[in-house]
């Protein structure tokens, strides 16, 4: 079991990043293995162009690279899509599955991610699974329900903190600079750490519960002291070095 929810800091590129972005890689690694190592684990999520070269620079540095979604099957006739299995040969710890981008952008259903969430166990991954309402669900009254509803549909029976981390991440508050105060934060962390805790037992209870939703180094102190906030999954800010690293940092109690 991962150290028990120790904080997470994990960086998701989306579709950014080209070769000449690895410099920017290397010097996160390089300010990570100081001082930071002991105090918070820190991932980033490239896209699958850049897997294999993120994982070559951080061999040994402690610093986990994923990638941003997986097919459900291992292998076979599926043009274009790429299996947990390839995204673990290629050097990954992880795969982000059900962000909203996909949800809205490819049509994923609770079921899908659920799978994919599956194929991320059978290939020894970590599966980041994606909640959050919309704007409309939240003025609505709905969100509690929308995300009970996503974790019910979303995580395998038999998740746990070796297997899983839950990301609330509402999508009114994505690349807009807006987030909930930091009560609203802990209200539906403290939901969703309910949730885990019915339907998983104990092993609920060692789930870790990122936020995600426009973190930046100026606020993210506030958001990750939240109660049950065990870390942030970072977009925009990822991508320069010194602001993910002020993320991480503010994440060390
Ligand atoms: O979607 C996100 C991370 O997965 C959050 O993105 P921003 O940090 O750019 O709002």
């Amino acid at each position: 079991m991962p150290d028990a929810r120790k904080k997470l800091v994990a960086g998701n590129w989306k579709m950014n990043g080209l070769a000449a972005s690895a410099p920017e890689f290397v010097r996160i690694v390089g300010a990570y293995q100081g001082a930071m190592k002991s105090g918070v684990d820190l991932m980033v999520f490239p896209p699958f162009t850049l897997l294999t070269s993120f994982a070559t620079a951080t061999r040994g540095a402690g610093v986990g690279v994923g990638a941003q979604d997986c097919h459900a099957k291992a292998s076979g006739a599926h043009t274009g899509d790429v299996s947990a299995e390839m995204i673990a040969d290629a050097g990954g710890q992880a795969v982000i599955v059900g962000h909203s981008e996909r949800r809205a952008d490819h049509g994923e259903t609770d079921a899908d991610v659920c799978a994919k969430a599956e194929a991320a166990r059978r290939a020894g991954l970590v599966a980041v699974v994606c909640v959050g309402e919309t704007r409309e669900q939240r003025e609505a009254g709905d969100a509690r329900k929308v995300v009970g509803g996503q974790l019910a549909g979303s995580l395998p029976d038999n998740a746990d903190a070796d297997h899983v981390v839950v990301a609330y991440e509402p999508v009114w508050a994505i690349g807009t600079g807006l987030t909930p105060t930091v009560d609203e934060v802990a209200e539906m962390h403290g939901f969703i750490r309910g949730e885990l805790s019915n339907r998983f037992g104990p092993d609920g209870a060692a789930i870790r519960v990122l936020y995600g939703g426009s973190v930046k180094p100026d606020n993210a102190k506030e958001l990750l002291a939240a109660a049950d906030v065990d870390g942030a999954l970072v977009g925009g800010a990822s991508l320069k070095a010194d602001d993910f690293l002020a993320i991480a940092k503010a994440a060390i109690r």
